[in-house]
């Protein structure tokens, strides 16, 4: 199975998909410290918001052995978890995955055993996560009726989780199913998770899709050729309003226009019961040059100013329901979450 995270116990390595350098080139990182996998996460070598925080949990893991013979190992162990929170900040799963393992230097009794809970720790996340995913999938598909024709955009499979996928993994099993007649893919600029990685995914699979550049979407759907929205998050509010990359909110107002269902996808870990309006999640803002690049140019042109903000807010009105491991909720247009479908096998949680 693809997976974009490789655990070398042994020697102490974090060894990193290199997603920048997909499809033409499997090479892989090794990450030896909780910086390197800070720096992973922060460049997009790993992406997608349950595999950064998996990729945290072992970064953690790598905190905690590098704390190990410091006096004071738990001060040490929390400011390298601090740091590699601020990798990124849209996702909530690099928090809540840090914040699991923090909360471990509590209970363990020396530097010792605390990288040794870690350990088990984040590969009980990491485990989690695919369980998550394949529930998400199973329910999801349940969704889309007989000769569905979807379109998601950029990457949520097994690239940006613990495998099979997200929204990427409700067309899994939706495919294989042989609920399908179509999958449409964004290209999703500017960094082309569409067109290098979801498209990668589905040949790979042997999956049957068709890849369009983002401004196409729209009369995509108003030629009637779209039966459902599918995307992940990187963050929900309690009310349903929903994070995730640059793009999603235009689709989300297309979809509407033309009543076609936007359904998101996420694991459990990516809702912040903490908040309750997008509008209080943090968006993380890229750098220029990442749209100067398809222009040709390695620095802003000259007097014009650059707006690459990574990701959006869908407000909850606009979602039609919301598919985690526990089940399939609508958002009610803002008025509170109502749970459609309870998953009836459990949350996959170990
Ligand atoms: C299943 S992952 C959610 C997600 O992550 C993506 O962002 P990025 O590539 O910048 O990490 C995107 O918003 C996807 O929907």
């Amino acid at each position: 199975m693809l997976k974009p995270l490789d655990w070398q116990s042994a020697q102490g390595v974090l060894r990193v998909l290199d997603q920048r350098q997909l499809p033409a080139r499997s090479e892989w990182l090794d990450c030896d410290s909780p910086e390197s996998v800070s720096e992973a996460i922060h460049c997009m070598a790993v992406r997608g918001a349950p595999a950064i925080g998996i990729a945290g949990a072992w970064g953690a893991v790598l905190a905690a052995r590098a704390a190990a013979g410091e006096t004071d190992w738990r001060a040490c162990f929390q400011s390298a978890l601090q740091n590699l929170g601020r990798a990124r900040p849209t996702a909530v799963n690099l928090a809540w995955a840090l914040g699991r393992m923090r909360g471990l230097a509590d209970t363990a009794s020396d530097s010792q055993a605390l990288a040794e809970a870690c350990e088990v720790e984040a590969a009980r996340i990491e485990r989690e996560d695919l369980a998550a995913n394949q529930r998400i999938g199973e329910l999801g598909a349940r969704l889309l009726p007989k000769g569905s024709r979807v379109l998601t955009h950029c990457n949520t499979g097994a690239l940006a989780t613990g495998g099979h996928g997200t929204a990427l993994g409700i067309i899994r099993s939706a495919w294989s199913q042989g609920l399908l007649a179509g999958v449409y893919a964004t290209e999703t600029r500017p960094w082309l998770q569409g067109s290098r990685l979801t498209a990668w995914e589905l040949s790979q699979e042997g999956i049957a899709a068709t890849l369009l550049v983002d401004s196409a979407a729209a009369s995509l759907m108003g030629a009637g050729e779209i039966d459902a929205v599918v995307i992940g998050a990187d963050r929900i509010t309690r009310r349903g309003d929903v994070a995730n990359k640059i793009g999603s909110y235009m689709l989300a107002v297309c979809a509407r226009a033309h009543e076609i269902p936007f359904i998101v996808a996420a694991p459990g870990s990516t809702v912040d019961s903490a908040l309750l309006k997008g509008s209080d999640i943090p968006i993380e803002n890229r750098s220029a040059d990442e749209i100067w690049w398809a222009a040709g140019l390695d620095k802003p042109m000259a007097g014009i100013t650059t707006h690459n903000p990574a990701f959006d807010i869908t407000p909850a009105e606009l979602v039609t329901a919301i598919v985690t491991e526990e089940g399939i909720a609508s958002p009610m247009n803002g008025q509170g979450m109502a749970l459609l479908e309870r998953s009836d096998s459990g949350s996959g949680h170990s």
